[in-house]
């Protein structure tokens, strides 16, 4: 633990109730996020990553279990805009601008006219569209919609990003550079990061830890504590020793929670 915990989850489990029966979503989950970590969620599909992230919004209520964000309750934390949410899909609106799509949270929250034009600037130089807010959404390539909705995450200045599956749809030269892009982000702006992925290699190049997941129920198999740098993180770092260990220590742990059914 490299600060003070931001999210604080204890015995946490999860169940839903559905026509078919109970479902147990997530089972006994423990875990703590320091201040200004980069978590990576990793697990087999249905393993509850995005369970899990909505709990930590406050988009699903735990059936048991503590979960708080700097000390309140994620409920709470949500009422006091903690979290920017990036999704898989861009999900920017067609007939808005990219500007327009940022800016759309600032309005719904009341920002003065001057204070979103202010906002809507400085997070598209953060993420590199400024020359952009006048297009629309379908004029710009897919890693530009992600990074216009990272844009519109970024707006209100939340101290905890959830992103899951960002890149999942992109071209993996594409996803190579928003994963530079998306550290060097997240070095300037310091956030707490919690992002889910099914890649091993993005898991292993963006996060301080590597939290593996395995299903039926949704547990933590492991969480594997970085031992790569915080500061510069190149590419080609990929192909480190180091890089290779941990992403193999991964691709154990994913291995001995997987049924294979
Ligand atoms: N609203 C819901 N009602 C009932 N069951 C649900 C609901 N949401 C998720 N589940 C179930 O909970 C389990 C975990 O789902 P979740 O979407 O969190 O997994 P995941 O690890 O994010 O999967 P993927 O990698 O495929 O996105 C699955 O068995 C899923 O079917």
């Amino acid at each position: 633990m490299t600060a003070a915990p931001v999210i604080d989850i204890a015995n946490l489990d999860l169940v839903f109730q559905t026509n078919d029966g109970p479902v147990q979503a997530l089972k006994d989950v423990n875990l703590r996020i320091g201040k200004g970590d980069f978590v990576s969620f990793i697990g087999p599909s249905g393993c509850g990553k995005t369970t899990l992230l909505r709990c930590i919004a406050a988009l699903e209520t735990p059936t048991s279990g503590r979960l708080t964000v700097c000390g309140i309750s994620a409920d709470e934390a949500r009422k006091a805009r903690s979290y920017g949410y990036v999704f898989q899909a861009a999900g920017l609106y067609p007939w808005r601008t990219i500007a327009g799509n940022i800016r759309l949270p600032l309005e719904i929250m009341g920002y003065t006219r001057a204070e979103q034009q202010d906002r809507v600037q400085k997070v598209l130089s953060l993420v590199e569209l400024e020359a952009f807010g006048r297009k629309y959404p379908w004029q710009l390539s897919g890693g530009m919609q992600q990074r216009a909705s990272i844009a519109r995450a970024l707006a209100f200045d939340a101290d905890i990003l959830l992103m899951d599956e960002p890149f999942g749809a992109l071209d993996e030269i594409v996803r190579d550079h928003l994963n530079e892009e998306l550290l060097k982000l997240w070095r300037r702006t310091q956030k707490t990061i919690a992002f889910v992925t099914h890649s091993i290699p993005e898991a292993v190049y963006l996060s301080t830890k590597i939290v593996v997941m395995s299903p039926r129920p949704g547990r933590i198999a492991e969480v594997i504590e970085s031992p790569l740098p915080r500061g510069d993180r190149p590419l080609s770092i990929r192909e480190s020793r180091e890089f290779l260990d941990i992403a193999h220590r991964v691709r154990e742990g994913l291995r001995a929670g997987h049924a294979y059914d």
